[in-house]
């Protein structure tokens, strides 16, 4: 089965994109898996599927490079999203996913931004594994300790730390990752706060490693720093990937991200 792909990324997280809109396409893990492997694959940090919604104007699905369904990819809405605005020629879209409604905007400077709705802060909302304050949750490795967790559709864990770069990040993020306090896993964040409106962030992302880049991680990451006290409403995130993914708490607790988009090359997977 011959079936078009697009490659594309935001600050270097990295996605295949299908369009299953008017054909329906259901992978299995390992099909994912194989598309994910960077050696024998095209390679990616999340697969994205454009599905047909009744209700809106896309339905989106995430998978990470480890075969796992997400319920949210930042990042990955808004590529998803660039390419419905482009097509319709329309400024605004709605998005759904299995973890809620979105909603999308396109930029006059061309960027994309993505409401990612309000974050979930609760112990059982990100899920931890027992009740606890979600703001101070004791997970601890080598250099960090006292994470910050919440949900953006999906797990987050953010720790706050001087030094990032004193950090060994591959050598504690899947230890974290898996955590027995995260019973489905999380996304590990290291955040290092340079103002109250600008920070540094690496992610450790589940299911799929080190990435360049994590839009949800962004916004959880500015959602605890605020829940601290330690940034503004509206906080720059810089990435790995080279640029910032603004990141926007409005009043009633919704979160906008904004940053740029990218195709890097569109091919054809032969599955
Ligand atoms: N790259 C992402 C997050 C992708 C999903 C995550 N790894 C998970 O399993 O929850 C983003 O831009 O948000």
């Amino acid at each position: 089965m011959k079936v078009p792909f697009r490659k594309m990324h935001g600050l270097g997280n990295d996605f295949v994109v299908l369009d299953a809109r008017a054909t329906p396409l259901r992978l299995g893990e390992d099909a994912v898996r194989f598309i994910g492997d960077r050696h024998k694959g095209v390679g990616f940090d999340q697969l994205v599927t454009l599905e047909a919604a009744p209700d809106a104007d896309l339905f989106i699905r995430f998978h990470n490079s480890d075969g796992s369904e997400a319920g949210a990819c930042g990042n990955g809405t808004r590529c998803a999203a660039s390419l419905v605005l482009a097509e319709t020629g329309r400024s605004h879209i709605a998005i759904r996913t299995i973890a809620g409604q979105l909603a999308a905007d396109l930029l006059p400077d061309g960027s994309v931004r993505v409401d990612m709705g309000p974050p979930r802060l609760g112990w059982r909302d990100v899920p931890l594994a027992r009740e606890m304050d979600t703001l101070h949750v004791p997970l601890s490795a080598e250099g960090v300790s006292d994470a910050a967790c919440c949900s953006m559709g999906n797990p987050h864990a953010t720790f706050f730390v001087e030094d990032l770069d004193a950090l060994d990040i591959p050598a504690i993020g899947p230890g974290l990752e898996n955590d027995p306090l995260l019973p489905e896993r999380g996304n590990i964040g290291f955040a290092q706060i340079l103002s109250r409106s600008q920070m540094r962030l690496v992610v450790w992302e589940r299911g799929a490693g080190l990435t360049l880049a994590c839009g949800s991680g962004a916004c959880a990451a500015v959602v605890s720093a605020r829940r601290r006290g330690l940034v503004d409403a509206r906080c720059a995130v810089t990435v790995p990937g080279g640029g910032d993914l603004v990141i926007e708490q409005r009043e009633d607790g919704h979160v906008l991200m904004s940053g740029p988009v990218a195709t890097s090359f569109t091919g054809e997977l032969d599955l």
